[in-house]
């Protein structure tokens, strides 16, 4: 099994490479370099686009059990102050995706050396944080020809003290769509307003607009969230902006009410149009369809973990977070778990301190799980 020593030399070399989403082509040859130092004979390798998928052979199989990691990084400059920060300016993992690689590359070499019945397939998913890896990847003849019968992986809880690991049957995490919209007014003098459609203005109107989404139209029972999280227009402090650009996204948690707030924001955005004499285009991008766990193989799990004396386990709450994984658990059985890291500052913050032991508290509990399912 890989030391704590090891596995934390392995994140902060993956953490100094941080790289976003299908572009992970320096990552891709991290990973690669890790297996060719290991026996050949025990397992299969595909790459997919900038991703792998890792077969770690069974001595008897009947099924192959899955464990996902995701590989990519943030548009976010770290402010960490880590000897080894990201080498990466402007981008940072600051999502955990270098704890995700590091405990799916433990995993697949502890069962390298210590083979068990069943195989054991450790996906390295591109392009988690968008425009979304699992789908096209689940799509692909790679992954088909090796469709894992089971699935789990996880996602490091800043939140939750190391040692913990959180989850609960049934949704963990949300629907999710992007949200892009760009309008489009009138240029003008910044001291002629009456000459101009200005964009900045149309843009913050909407985006408190958004808030009645939520507090009016969204049933209070039914949670949602819509984020702005980029605004973006004009050219200059004296030029009233004949552009802007809002980018965001929507969480729900259940389908209808994805449909209904995508409702809400077309109606605005038309009132918008009329209101402030402008064109509007709105783009979704990328939907996660929600992570759904699998009830009786999680609480078989949620027991399994509580069990393990080196494991506090805690039930979780639904968590508006989105996942790609979402995907993968809605046509394979299995579940997704929080791993307690404890961090003052959390996911996707340019401060984000992960404690590395609880990369051990995964490992252990990952290789004692396989095993015992296997
Ligand atoms: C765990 C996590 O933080 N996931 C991301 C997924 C992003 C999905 C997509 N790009 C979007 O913004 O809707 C999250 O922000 O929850």
């Amino acid at each position: 099994m890989l030391s704590l020593e090891k596995m934390t030399a392995i994140r902060r070399d993956l953490h100094q490479i941080p790289e976003l989403g299908f572009q992970e082509f320096k990552t891709q040859k991290y990973l690669l370099q890790f297996f060719e130092q290991l026996p050949a004979d025990r397992y299969e390798l595909k790459k997919w686009r900038t991703g792998l998928l890792v077969k770690v052979k069974g001595t008897n199989p009947s099924k192959i059990m899955g464990y996902r990691a995701d590989i990519d990084g943030l548009p976010i400059t770290e402010e960490t102050g880590y000897s080894f920060s990201s080498a990466h300016e402007g981008m940072m993992h600051a999502c955990g995706h270098d704890f995700h690689m590091t405990i799916g590359l433990a995993i697949a070499e502890h069962f390298i050396f210590h083979p068990i019945a069943d195989d054991l397939l450790v996906i390295f998913q591109p392009a988690e944080e968008g425009p979304g890896g699992a789908k096209p990847m689940m799509e692909s003849k790679e992954f088909l020809d090796w469709k894992p019968d089971f699935i789990t992986a996880l996602h490091i809880a800043p939140d939750l003290t190391p040692g913990t690991i959180g989850t609960k049957p049934g949704l963990l995490f949300a629907n999710t769509s992007e949200l892009f919209i760009d309008l489009k007014g009138k240029g003008g003098h910044a001291a002629y307003p009456h000459t101009a459609k200005d964009m900045i203005v149309a843009a913050s109107q909407l985006v408190g607009q958004f808030q009645t989404i939520i507090s009016r139209n969204v049933d209070p029972l039914d949670s949602a969230v819509i984020t702005v999280g980029k605004i973006t227009g004009g050219t200059v402090q004296n030029i009233i902006a004949e552009n802007a650009r809002l980018e965001g996204t929507i969480r729900t948690l259940s389908a209808q009410s994805m449909g209904k707030v995508k409702e809400r924001i077309e109606a605005l955005v038309k009132g918008l149009e009329m209101g402030y004499e402008c064109e509007a285009k709105i783009d979704y991008g990328a939907m996660y369809y929600q992570v759904f766990n699998e009830p009786e193989l999680t609480q078989e799990f949620m027991e399994f973990a509580d069990g393990l004396s080196f494991v506090q386990f805690e039930e979780s709450k639904e968590a508006m977070t989105g996942e790609d994984f979402g995907y993968f658990l809605s046509e394979i059985p299995g579940f997704m778990f929080w791993l307690g890291t404890g961090s003052e500052y959390g996911l996707h913050h340019s401060r984000l301190q992960p404690d590395e032991t609880a990369m051990e508290t995964a490992l252990r509990t990952m290789t004692e799980y396989f095993s015992f399912k296997s």
